[in-house]
C-alpha cells in the first residue's frame, strides 16, 4: 500500500526523536518542530559516550562490530499515540549511530509513518536511511532529509547556525512539503 502523510486530512501525532552530539542534528530537529510541532525528545544514553572524540569513534565502532545496542536513559511515554514519527541523527563510522539502533530496537513502531533526517561530516548517509528501512519493516518509512553538519575531527562543531540554519530552513521546508507533511 502507499500513503502520504497528510496532516490536514486528520490531525495527526507527531513524534520528533533525534540523537546529537554536537547539535547540528538538534538544529534540523528544531526546524522539523517549529514546522509541524508535536514531541521533541533528545536521546539520551544511560552511560554517555566518551567527550573525547576519538575514544567515541573507537568504541561506535566496537559497538557496531558486536551489535551492541546501549541503554537509552530516555523513555518515551505511550509510543503508540503518535502517527508520525521523525527520527534524526549523524552519520558515525557510516552507520545509524548505535543509539539510534537501540530506540528503533526497543520501540514499536509498525503502522506508523517513519520519516528519518541526517546531518553528516561530508561523506552522506552511508548505510543508516537503509538500516532504518530494516529495522521499521511494518512502517511506512518516507524519503529522508539530509545535509552537512559539522566535523568534530577537524574541530568543526556546531556549523548549522546563522546564514547555514536559514538555508536548512528552507531545505526542511521543501522537503516536508514534498512529502505532503506541510
Ligand atoms: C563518532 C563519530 C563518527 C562520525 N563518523 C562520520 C562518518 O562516518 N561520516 C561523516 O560524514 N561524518 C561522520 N561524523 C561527523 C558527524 O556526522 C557530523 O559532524 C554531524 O553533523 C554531527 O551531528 P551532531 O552535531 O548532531 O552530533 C562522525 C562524528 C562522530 C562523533
Amino acid at each position: 500500500i502507499h500513503f502520504t502523510a497528510d496532516s490536514t486530512s486528520a490531525a495527526q501525532k507527531v513524534l520528533i526523536v533525534y540523537l546529537s552530539r554536537t547539535n547540528n542534528t538538534k538544529a534540523i530537529a528544531e526546524l522539523i518542530h517549529k514546522q509541524v510541532g508535536g514531541t521533541l525528545v533528545a536521546l539520551e544514553l544511560e552511560k554517555p559516550y566518551p567527550e573525547n572524540y576519538q575514544a567515541t569513534v573507537q568504541q561506535v565502532a566496537k559497538e557496531n562490530e558486536t551489535g551492541y545496542l546501549p541503554p537509552l536513559k530516555t523513555k518515551i511515554d505511550n509510543i503508540q499515540q503518535y502517527d508520525l514519527v521523525f527520527v534524526g541523527f549523524p552519520t558515525w563510522g557510516m552507520q545509524l549511530p548505535p543509539p539510534m539502533k537501540s530506540f528503533l530496537r526497543q520501540y514499536n513502531l509498525s503502522g506508523k509513518t517513519v520519516i528519518p533526517f541526517n546531518t553528516n561530516g561530508g561523506y552522506g548517509i552511508g548505510s543508516t536511511f537503509q538500516t532504518v528501512k530494516e529495522l521499521c519493516p511494518s512502517s511506512n518509512v518516507l524519503e529522508g532529509f539530509t545535509m552537512r553538519g559539522g566535523s568534530e575531527r577537524d574541530g568543526q562543531l556546531l556549523v548549522i547556525q546563522g546564514e547555514k540554519a536559514t538555508e536548512a530552513e528552507t531545505a526542511v521546508k521543501n522537503w516536508l512539503r514534498k512529502l505532503k507533511v506541510l
